[in-house]
């Protein structure tokens, strides 16, 4: 049978997305986009020096965020800050401080996410589209110091040099101006090299200190400074695990890094571990899928002291909507309730499958934490697997569209999610069980950006802390503090207000699980921003640290200490 164009460039796309497992990886950087001169570095820690620093660059005169020009809808000038682009590349200074700060928090809290949706005259579609903007505010001695940055990665580099998206993002494609440039497009996606690299989903702190942006393409892992937020490099993968794309969530601890990388050509996933102080990610095991055409996407995954757990998702990526030029109503995914939904459990020392069950459908983006279920004896009997569990609807990958966040009528259209919570049974049982942890009603039936204490991580825990909702709403507006031992939620809510993940900071020395805070950056109905400090046990108010511009929604955090 003759190959139609697109079933072999089709499979051009699984080839190059798989390889993980064996082949070197292909992780060609683009090449001839010419550097942009950009703003110069502002001086190195000068911003985290006690005492507290003067301003370094001033207030801007007019807002740093903007109004997109051409837009699809109503996106009028009354719509939210969160959901307007960043202008200026860079801001610094110190912070108006309203309450009382800890002075036990001395460090700095990082936030990433797509903070410019524009280029040119042109807007995006999507939130997960936007270029990276680093938010940075650092605490010491009841002071804060704040900056924010835009990375500089090739992706945004070549759009800004050329006013025109160059690379291959989320929802949006290069637009190819000839038949030639198209077929040199279909090349470049077989090589990987159109993929974009632009970091704006996660940012961690690795074991050894360096940080680093992440996204769900492998050649999106960019280093940042933490102090002066410039772009330091690109993390380079030293080993021959290969793939293109990976979760956008590895598992961070001081001293390794867990990842998982789907294979599209032979239906599954590589799970590799990379020691702290390494680039060397370590094939550990496999997972062959059990269903579907393709695996299921992974933005996140979570794990317990011994056990990595892979789920397996009926919202599978798609060889065929990775090509198009026009995003589908999926995007690069596409929902096959058909295939089943499954949950691996690989164990960590060994990379043995020990459990693979089926359960109900369900779609999330964000694990919240997973533990050994023990019995009497100490024996592990099944795994607890916790979710931001959106009742199995793929609409929220719609909702999340700008049009739709830009033009919230007052009508209640975020769709419901919960506290998903897997049991996965270690007996050899077949199925496993999928459940709301607690009534969804506690938070609004809104549930995503999750974050715990990390002295937790893998271990029984009690509390999480998330974005929910009050309703009528458009997207979560609220923070939660979910006690899934008493199954209730506190819920910190300012009308108007869109808040950015809460991430607990635990206080040095705590013993309880909530002595600490939960820092959250808050896009504020009259267009101003500021990091909001919660006392995580009380989930009260200590302080907000105000910037003197409003800020775009931004989604995944993280903690640099001082003294580390
Ligand atoms: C911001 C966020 O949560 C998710 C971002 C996801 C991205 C940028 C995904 C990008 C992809 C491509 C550019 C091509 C390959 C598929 C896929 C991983 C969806
Ligand atoms: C912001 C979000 C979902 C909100 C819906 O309730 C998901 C973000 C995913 C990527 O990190
Ligand atoms: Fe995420």
């Amino acid at each position: 049978m003759a190959m139609s164009p697109t079933m072999s460039s089709s499979l051009c796309t699984f080839a190059a997305l798989a390889g993980a497992g064996g082949r070197p990886g292909r992780q060609a950087s683009q090449k001839g986009s010419k550097k942009r001169a950009v703003a110069q570095p502002l001086a190195a820690g000068a911003v985290t020096e006690a005492p507290p620093p003067a301003v370094i660059a001033p207030a801007p005169a007019r807002p740093v965020v903007s109004t997109p020009r051409r837009r699809e809808g109503n996106a009028g000038t009354d719509q939210l800050v969160a959901w307007k682009s960043v202008r200026q590349e860079r801001w610094e200074g110190v912070l108006e401080v309203e309450g009382e700060l800890p002075l036990w928090l001395d460090g700095t809290y990082l936030r990433n996410g797509p903070g410019l949706w524009d280029v040119g005259d042109y807007g995006f579609r999507h939130l997960f589209d936007g270029y990276a903007t680093l938010v940075r505010v650092s605490f010491r001695d009841g002071h804060a110091v704040g900056a924010h940055r835009q990375i500089e990665s090739e992706a945004y580099k070549a759009a800004q040099e050329h006013g025109k998206v160059c690379y291959r993002e989320f929802s949006e494609v290069p637009k190819p101006d000839s038949f030639v440039s198209f077929v040199g497009q279909m090349a470049s996606l077989f090589s990987g090299s159109s993929l974009t690299d632009n970091a704006n989903t996660g940012v961690v702190r690795l074991g050894d200190g360096r940080v680093v942006c992440l996204t769900e393409t492998i050649k999106g892992s960019i280093v940042v400074d933490p102090d002066t937020l410039d772009t330091v490099s690109k993390f380079e993968y030293e080993d021959k695990l290969g793939g293109l794309i990976h979760s956008a969530h590895p598992i961070v601890t001081d001293t390794e890094f867990w990842t998982l990388i789907p294979d599209l050509i032979r239906p599954g996933y590589v799970v590799a571990r990379m020691d702290a102080g390494s680039n060397e990610r370590k094939f550990v095991g496999r997972v062959d899928c059990r269903g579907g055409p393709a695996p299921g996407w992974v933005h996140s995954f979570p794990v317990t002291d011994n056990y990595v757990v892979v789920p397996e998702m009926p919202l599978r990526y798609c060889a065929g909507n990775l090509l198009r030029a026009e995003p589908t109503p999926l995007y690069k995914f596409q929902w096959h309730p058909e295939s089943g939904s499954y949950m691996h459990v690989m164990c960590k020392a060994s990379g043995k499958v020990v459990a693979s069950v089926e359960v109900p459908p369900f779609v999330t983006f964000h694990y919240i934490n997973a533990y050994e279920e023990k019995d009497e004896e100490g024996r592990v009997t099944a795994i607890i697997a916790d979710c931001c569990e959106h009742n199995a609807d793929t609409s929220i990958l719609d909702k999340l569209r700008l049009n739709n966040l830009r033009s919230f009528t007052g009508e209640d259209v975020l769709t419901d999610a919960r506290v998903g919570r897997f049991r996965i049974p270690l007996d050899g049982s077949p199925i496993g069980e999928l459940e709301a942890a607690l009534d969804p009603e506690e938070h609004g039936r809104g549930m995503d950006m999750c974050s715990i204490n990390p002295a937790h991580l893998g271990k029984e825990y009690r509390y999480a802390y998330a974005c929910g909702a009050e309703r009528p709403c458009n997207f979560p507006n609220t923070l939660t503090k979910i006690d899934l031992v008493e199954k209730t939620a506190k819920n910190w809510y300012e009308e108007g207000a869109v808040p950015s993940e809460p991430y607990f900071v635990p206080r040095p020395g705590a013993v309880d699980e909530d002595d600490g805070v939960a820092i959250s950056m808050v896009s504020a109905k009259d267009g101003s921003g500021y990091a909001l400090v919660l006392d995580a046990k009380t989930f009260e108010e200590v302080a907000r640290a105000k910037f003197p511009y409003g800020l775009p929604y931004g989604l995944h955090c993280c903690w640099v200490p001082r003294d580390k």
